[in-house]
Protein backbone atom coordinates (compact mmCIF):
# COMPACT_ATOMS: atom_id res chain seq x y z
CA UNK A 1 0.00 0.00 0.00
CA UNK A 2 1.01 3.40 -1.01
CA UNK A 3 0.21 6.72 0.92
CA UNK A 4 1.03 10.21 -0.28
CA UNK A 5 0.98 12.88 2.62
CA UNK A 6 1.03 16.17 0.82
CA UNK A 7 2.20 19.20 3.28
CA UNK A 8 5.16 17.94 5.45
CA UNK A 9 4.43 20.56 8.59
CA UNK A 10 3.75 19.61 12.00
CA UNK A 11 0.22 17.77 11.07
CA UNK A 12 1.63 16.24 8.07
CA UNK A 13 5.20 14.61 9.43
CA UNK A 14 3.60 13.71 12.59
CA UNK A 15 1.02 11.80 10.20
CA UNK A 16 3.93 10.03 7.82
CA UNK A 17 5.81 9.18 11.14
CA UNK A 18 3.23 7.37 12.48
CA UNK A 19 2.26 5.43 9.25
CA UNK A 20 5.53 4.67 9.33
CA UNK A 21 6.40 3.45 12.46
CA UNK A 22 3.11 1.62 13.15
CA UNK A 23 3.55 -0.04 9.50
CA UNK A 24 0.28 1.02 8.24
CA UNK A 25 1.51 1.21 4.76
CA UNK A 26 4.77 0.15 2.51
CA UNK A 27 5.67 3.65 1.43
CA UNK A 28 4.98 6.98 2.46
CA UNK A 29 5.81 9.52 0.27
CA UNK A 30 6.07 13.21 1.62
CA UNK A 31 5.91 16.05 -0.40
CA UNK A 32 5.66 19.97 0.73
CA UNK A 33 6.12 22.81 -1.74
CA UNK A 34 8.98 24.35 0.40
CA UNK A 35 12.21 23.09 -1.12
CA UNK A 36 14.06 20.17 0.73
CA UNK A 37 11.31 20.28 3.43
CA UNK A 38 9.77 16.97 2.86
CA UNK A 39 13.01 15.21 1.65
CA UNK A 40 14.13 16.12 5.62
CA UNK A 41 11.27 15.24 7.02
CA UNK A 42 11.44 12.30 4.97
CA UNK A 43 15.08 11.24 5.29
CA UNK A 44 14.90 11.82 9.61
CA UNK A 45 11.50 9.16 10.11
CA UNK A 46 13.52 6.70 7.86
CA UNK A 47 16.42 7.21 9.75
CA UNK A 48 14.76 5.73 13.10
CA UNK A 49 13.51 3.10 11.83
CA UNK A 50 16.84 1.37 12.72
CA UNK A 51 15.84 2.25 16.59
CA UNK A 52 11.81 2.02 16.30
CA UNK A 53 12.43 -0.97 14.38
CA UNK A 54 10.47 -0.36 10.86
CA UNK A 55 10.56 -1.12 7.13
CA UNK A 56 7.88 1.11 5.73
CA UNK A 57 10.14 3.04 3.29
CA UNK A 58 9.41 7.50 3.76
CA UNK A 59 10.15 8.88 0.86
CA UNK A 60 10.43 13.61 0.59
CA UNK A 61 9.77 15.30 -2.34
CA UNK A 62 9.47 18.89 -3.60
CA UNK A 63 6.25 19.30 -5.43
CA UNK A 64 6.74 16.37 -7.94
CA UNK A 65 3.64 14.79 -8.09
CA UNK A 66 4.94 11.83 -10.62
CA UNK A 67 6.73 10.45 -7.16
CA UNK A 68 2.74 10.27 -5.95
CA UNK A 69 1.43 8.13 -8.60
CA UNK A 70 -0.54 5.33 -7.71
CA UNK A 71 -1.37 6.32 -4.53
CA UNK A 72 -4.11 4.27 -2.84
CA UNK A 73 -4.58 7.02 0.22
CA UNK A 74 -3.75 10.66 0.12
CA UNK A 75 -3.86 12.98 2.58
CA UNK A 76 -3.90 17.02 2.61
CA UNK A 77 -2.53 18.77 5.42
CA UNK A 78 -1.22 21.33 2.85
CA UNK A 79 -2.32 24.60 3.64
CA UNK A 80 -1.61 27.55 6.32
CA UNK A 81 -2.66 27.10 10.34
CA UNK A 82 -4.55 29.15 12.52
CA UNK A 83 -2.46 32.02 14.93
CA UNK A 84 -3.88 32.53 18.17
CA UNK A 85 -7.66 35.37 17.87
CA UNK A 86 -7.94 33.62 14.60
CA UNK A 87 -10.89 31.05 13.75
CA UNK A 88 -10.45 28.38 11.33
CA UNK A 89 -12.91 29.95 9.27
CA UNK A 90 -10.47 32.96 8.73
CA UNK A 91 -7.85 30.69 7.10
CA UNK A 92 -10.33 29.78 3.87
CA UNK A 93 -9.43 32.59 1.76
CA UNK A 94 -5.32 31.36 1.80
CA UNK A 95 -6.34 27.46 2.52
CA UNK A 96 -8.74 26.98 -0.52
CA UNK A 97 -6.61 27.68 -3.11
CA UNK A 98 -3.55 25.35 -2.07
CA UNK A 99 -6.25 22.70 -1.40
CA UNK A 100 -8.02 23.16 -4.85
CA UNK A 101 -4.30 23.69 -6.58
CA UNK A 102 -2.44 20.24 -4.37
CA UNK A 103 -6.11 18.14 -5.03
CA UNK A 104 -5.39 18.74 -9.33
CA UNK A 105 -1.74 17.15 -8.85
CA UNK A 106 -3.17 14.55 -6.72
CA UNK A 107 -5.82 13.16 -8.82
CA UNK A 108 -3.75 13.63 -12.22
CA UNK A 109 -1.33 11.01 -10.38
CA UNK A 110 -3.84 9.00 -8.16
CA UNK A 111 -6.85 8.65 -10.39
CA UNK A 112 -8.24 5.91 -7.38
CA UNK A 113 -7.13 7.35 -4.28
CA UNK A 114 -8.93 7.82 -1.58
CA UNK A 115 -8.41 11.27 -0.23
CA UNK A 116 -8.53 12.58 3.34
CA UNK A 117 -8.51 15.98 4.29
CA UNK A 118 -7.13 17.63 7.24
CA UNK A 119 -6.55 21.29 6.32
CA UNK A 120 -9.30 23.72 7.63
CA UNK A 121 -11.55 25.25 7.96
CA UNK A 122 -12.06 21.13 7.57
CA UNK A 123 -15.77 20.63 6.76
CA UNK A 124 -15.28 23.34 3.97
CA UNK A 125 -12.12 22.07 2.61
CA UNK A 126 -13.77 18.67 2.45
CA UNK A 127 -15.99 20.40 0.06
CA UNK A 128 -13.39 22.03 -1.86
CA UNK A 129 -11.05 18.94 -2.49
CA UNK A 130 -14.65 16.76 -3.66
CA UNK A 131 -15.91 19.32 -6.05
CA UNK A 132 -12.26 19.48 -7.30
CA UNK A 133 -11.14 15.78 -7.42
CA UNK A 134 -14.72 14.75 -9.11
CA UNK A 135 -14.13 11.74 -7.30
CA UNK A 136 -17.49 9.47 -5.68
CA UNK A 137 -18.17 11.12 -2.16
CA UNK A 138 -17.59 8.21 -0.43
CA UNK A 139 -13.72 8.68 -1.25
CA UNK A 140 -13.25 12.05 -0.30
CA UNK A 141 -13.61 12.35 3.35
CA UNK A 142 -12.14 14.56 6.11
CA UNK A 143 -10.52 14.57 9.25
CA UNK A 144 -11.91 16.02 12.62
CA UNK A 145 -14.18 13.99 14.78
CA UNK A 146 -11.45 11.20 15.80
CA UNK A 147 -9.86 14.24 17.10
CA UNK A 148 -12.39 15.80 18.42
CA UNK A 149 -13.73 13.00 20.42
CA UNK A 150 -9.89 12.00 21.50
CA UNK A 151 -10.15 15.29 23.20
CA UNK A 152 -13.64 14.37 24.65
CA UNK A 153 -12.44 10.84 25.41
CA UNK A 154 -9.15 12.00 27.17
CA UNK A 155 -10.60 14.76 29.06
CA UNK A 156 -13.69 12.48 30.52
CA UNK A 157 -10.44 9.46 31.62
CA UNK A 158 -8.80 12.77 33.40
CA UNK A 159 -12.08 13.39 35.33
CA UNK A 160 -12.56 10.15 35.94
CA UNK A 161 -9.25 8.94 36.45
CA UNK A 162 -9.72 5.87 34.43
CA UNK A 163 -8.15 5.01 31.40
CA UNK A 164 -8.77 6.60 27.91
CA UNK A 165 -8.89 3.13 26.40
CA UNK A 166 -12.14 2.39 27.45
CA UNK A 167 -14.04 5.88 26.73
CA UNK A 168 -16.24 4.99 23.60
CA UNK A 169 -17.75 8.21 21.94
CA UNK A 170 -19.10 9.89 19.09
CA UNK A 171 -19.56 13.97 17.90
CA UNK A 172 -21.49 14.93 15.02
CA UNK A 173 -21.35 18.37 13.30
CA UNK A 174 -19.19 20.25 11.91
CA UNK A 175 -14.83 20.84 12.99
CA UNK A 176 -15.61 24.18 14.85
CA UNK A 177 -17.32 25.17 18.11
CA UNK A 178 -20.46 24.00 17.12
CA UNK A 179 -19.85 20.41 17.21
CA UNK A 180 -22.31 18.28 18.70
CA UNK A 181 -20.82 15.96 21.41
CA UNK A 182 -23.14 13.18 22.38
CA UNK A 183 -23.11 12.18 25.82
CA UNK A 184 -26.19 10.03 25.17
CA UNK A 185 -23.88 8.17 23.29
CA UNK A 186 -20.47 7.94 25.02
CA UNK A 187 -19.88 5.09 27.68
CA UNK A 188 -16.91 3.94 30.07
CA UNK A 189 -16.21 0.78 29.33
CA UNK A 190 -19.98 0.34 28.85
CA UNK A 191 -21.55 2.27 31.46
CA UNK A 192 -23.50 5.23 30.55
CA UNK A 193 -21.09 8.30 31.15
CA UNK A 194 -24.04 9.91 32.84
CA UNK A 195 -23.71 7.24 35.80
CA UNK A 196 -20.27 8.52 36.00
CA UNK A 197 -20.14 12.44 36.69
CA UNK A 198 -22.15 14.87 37.36
CA UNK A 199 -23.67 16.94 34.61
CA UNK A 200 -22.14 19.93 35.36
CA UNK A 201 -18.93 18.11 35.19
CA UNK A 202 -20.09 16.45 31.60
CA UNK A 203 -21.05 19.96 30.52
CA UNK A 204 -18.13 21.50 31.03
CA UNK A 205 -15.98 18.84 29.32
CA UNK A 206 -18.39 19.07 26.21
CA UNK A 207 -17.58 22.92 26.16
CA UNK A 208 -13.95 22.53 26.43
CA UNK A 209 -14.20 19.56 23.46
CA UNK A 210 -15.94 22.33 21.48
CA UNK A 211 -12.73 25.01 21.86
CA UNK A 212 -10.00 22.12 22.59
CA UNK A 213 -8.11 23.28 18.82
CA UNK A 214 -8.75 26.67 20.28
CA UNK A 215 -7.12 25.98 23.98
CA UNK A 216 -3.92 24.56 22.17
CA UNK A 217 -3.40 27.21 19.56
CA UNK A 218 -3.35 29.57 22.94
CA UNK A 219 -0.86 27.86 24.60
CA UNK A 220 1.37 27.25 21.67
CA UNK A 221 0.56 29.88 19.08
CA UNK A 222 -0.35 27.35 16.54
CA UNK A 223 -2.63 24.85 16.14
CA UNK A 224 -2.10 20.89 17.46
CA UNK A 225 -0.30 18.48 15.20
CA UNK A 226 0.67 14.96 17.51
CA UNK A 227 -2.87 13.98 17.59
CA UNK A 228 -4.53 15.54 14.40
CA UNK A 229 -1.71 13.75 12.64
CA UNK A 230 -2.47 10.30 14.69
CA UNK A 231 -6.15 10.83 14.07
CA UNK A 232 -5.47 10.40 10.17
CA UNK A 233 -3.23 7.64 10.14
CA UNK A 234 -5.94 5.76 11.97
CA UNK A 235 -8.33 6.78 9.60
CA UNK A 236 -5.69 5.81 7.01
CA UNK A 237 -5.41 2.27 8.71
CA UNK A 238 -9.05 1.53 8.57
CA UNK A 239 -9.14 1.85 4.79
CA UNK A 240 -5.85 0.22 3.63
CA UNK A 241 -6.38 -2.70 5.97
CA UNK A 242 -10.12 -2.55 5.35
CA UNK A 243 -10.82 -2.45 8.90
CA UNK A 244 -14.86 -1.39 8.73
CA UNK A 245 -14.10 0.85 11.79
CA UNK A 246 -16.79 2.70 13.35
CA UNK A 247 -15.66 6.68 13.08
CA UNK A 248 -16.73 10.18 12.88
CA UNK A 249 -15.65 11.41 9.41
CA UNK A 250 -16.94 14.46 7.41
CA UNK A 251 -18.46 13.31 4.26
CA UNK A 252 -21.60 15.31 2.31
CA UNK A 253 -24.65 14.35 3.10
CA UNK A 254 -27.34 13.57 0.54
CA UNK A 255 -30.37 12.79 3.20
CA UNK A 256 -28.90 11.17 5.88
CA UNK A 257 -29.92 12.94 8.94
CA UNK A 258 -32.76 14.99 7.03
CA UNK A 259 -29.41 17.09 5.81
CA UNK A 260 -28.96 17.40 2.04
CA UNK A 261 -25.62 19.35 0.10
CA UNK A 262 -23.60 19.99 3.28
CA UNK A 263 -20.45 18.58 4.73
CA UNK A 264 -20.68 17.92 8.13
CA UNK A 265 -19.14 14.49 10.71
CA UNK A 266 -21.28 11.71 11.36
CA UNK A 267 -20.46 8.49 12.61
CA UNK A 268 -20.05 5.91 9.20
CA UNK A 269 -17.93 3.13 8.88
CA UNK A 270 -14.57 2.82 7.03
CA UNK A 271 -13.17 0.23 4.83
CA UNK A 272 -11.10 -0.66 1.36
CA UNK A 273 -13.81 1.63 -0.80
CA UNK A 274 -13.70 4.68 1.91
CA UNK A 275 -16.96 5.40 3.63
CA UNK A 276 -18.59 1.70 3.61
CA UNK A 277 -21.79 3.33 5.12
CA UNK A 278 -23.43 6.01 7.27
CA UNK A 279 -24.67 5.60 10.45
CA UNK A 280 -27.99 6.95 10.96
CA UNK A 281 -28.02 7.63 15.27
CA UNK A 282 -31.88 8.21 16.33
CA UNK A 283 -30.61 12.04 17.95
CA UNK A 284 -33.39 13.43 20.36
CA UNK A 285 -34.64 16.81 19.72
CA UNK A 286 -32.40 18.83 21.41
CA UNK A 287 -29.44 16.68 19.53
CA UNK A 288 -31.12 17.48 16.28
CA UNK A 289 -31.50 21.13 17.34
CA UNK A 290 -27.77 21.15 17.65
CA UNK A 291 -26.81 19.93 14.54
CA UNK A 292 -28.83 22.06 12.74
CA UNK A 293 -26.99 25.14 14.49
CA UNK A 294 -23.75 23.29 13.81
CA UNK A 295 -25.16 22.89 10.05
CA UNK A 296 -26.16 26.50 9.17
CA UNK A 297 -22.40 27.24 10.33
CA UNK A 298 -20.66 25.03 7.93
CA UNK A 299 -23.34 26.19 5.38
CA UNK A 300 -22.64 29.83 5.17
CA UNK A 301 -19.01 28.93 5.22
CA UNK A 302 -19.43 27.17 2.37
CA UNK A 303 -21.04 29.98 0.34
CA UNK A 304 -18.04 31.80 1.20
CA UNK A 305 -16.23 29.07 -1.01
CA UNK A 306 -19.18 29.31 -3.04
CA UNK A 307 -18.93 32.92 -3.91
CA UNK A 308 -14.80 32.82 -4.68
CA UNK A 309 -13.41 33.02 -7.75
CA UNK A 310 -12.84 29.67 -9.70
CA UNK A 311 -13.60 27.74 -6.75
CA UNK A 312 -14.23 24.27 -9.12
N1 LIG B 1 -8.80 18.77 10.64
C1 LIG B 1 -8.21 18.95 11.81
O1 LIG B 1 -8.70 18.45 12.82
C2 LIG B 1 -6.94 19.72 11.90
C3 LIG B 1 -6.56 20.53 10.86
N2 LIG B 1 -5.38 21.23 10.92
C4 LIG B 1 -5.04 22.02 9.74
O2 LIG B 1 -4.01 21.34 9.02
C5 LIG B 1 -3.27 22.30 8.26
C6 LIG B 1 -1.76 22.06 8.48
O3 LIG B 1 -1.42 22.37 9.80
P1 LIG B 1 0.13 22.30 10.27
O4 LIG B 1 0.73 21.05 9.75
O5 LIG B 1 0.17 22.60 11.70
O6 LIG B 1 0.74 23.53 9.44
P2 LIG B 1 2.27 23.72 9.00
O7 LIG B 1 2.41 25.16 8.64
O8 LIG B 1 3.18 23.13 10.02
O9 LIG B 1 2.38 22.82 7.68
C7 LIG B 1 1.70 23.12 6.50
C8 LIG B 1 2.61 22.73 5.36
O10 LIG B 1 1.89 22.88 4.12
C9 LIG B 1 2.86 23.26 3.15
N3 LIG B 1 2.21 23.79 1.96
C10 LIG B 1 1.64 25.00 1.78
N4 LIG B 1 1.17 25.11 0.52
C11 LIG B 1 1.44 23.95 -0.09
C12 LIG B 1 1.21 23.45 -1.40
N5 LIG B 1 0.58 24.18 -2.33
N6 LIG B 1 1.65 22.22 -1.71
C13 LIG B 1 2.29 21.46 -0.78
N7 LIG B 1 2.55 21.88 0.46
C14 LIG B 1 2.13 23.12 0.80
C15 LIG B 1 3.72 24.27 3.88
O11 LIG B 1 4.97 24.47 3.21
C16 LIG B 1 3.87 23.62 5.24
O12 LIG B 1 5.02 22.84 5.33
C17 LIG B 1 -3.77 23.66 8.71
O13 LIG B 1 -4.71 24.15 7.77
C18 LIG B 1 -4.44 23.38 10.04
O14 LIG B 1 -5.43 24.32 10.36
C19 LIG B 1 -4.54 21.12 11.98
C20 LIG B 1 -4.87 20.34 13.06
C21 LIG B 1 -6.13 19.61 13.13
O1 LIG C 1 -7.63 24.38 16.05
C1 LIG C 1 -7.08 24.41 14.94
O2 LIG C 1 -6.94 25.43 14.25
C2 LIG C 1 -6.58 23.12 14.37
C3 LIG C 1 -7.64 22.12 14.52
O3 LIG C 1 -8.54 22.04 13.71
C4 LIG C 1 -7.69 21.40 15.78
O4 LIG C 1 -6.67 21.25 16.46
O5 LIG C 1 -8.80 20.97 16.12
Amino acid sequence: MKVTVVGAGNVGATCADVLAYREIANEVVLLDIKEGFAEGKALDIWQKAPINLYDTRTVGVTNDYSRTADSDVVVITSGLPRKPGMSRDDLISTNAGIVKSVTESVVKYSPNAIIIVVSNPLDVMTYQAHLTSGFPKTKVIGMAGILDTARYRAFLAEALNCSPKDIQAVLMGGHGDTMVPLPRYTTVGGIPVTELIDSDKLDAIVERTKSGGGELVKLMGTSAWYAPGSAAAQMVEAIVKDQRRVFPVCIKLDGEYGISDCYLGVPVILGKNGIEKVIELQLNDEEKALLEVSRQKVREVMDVLDNMPAKA
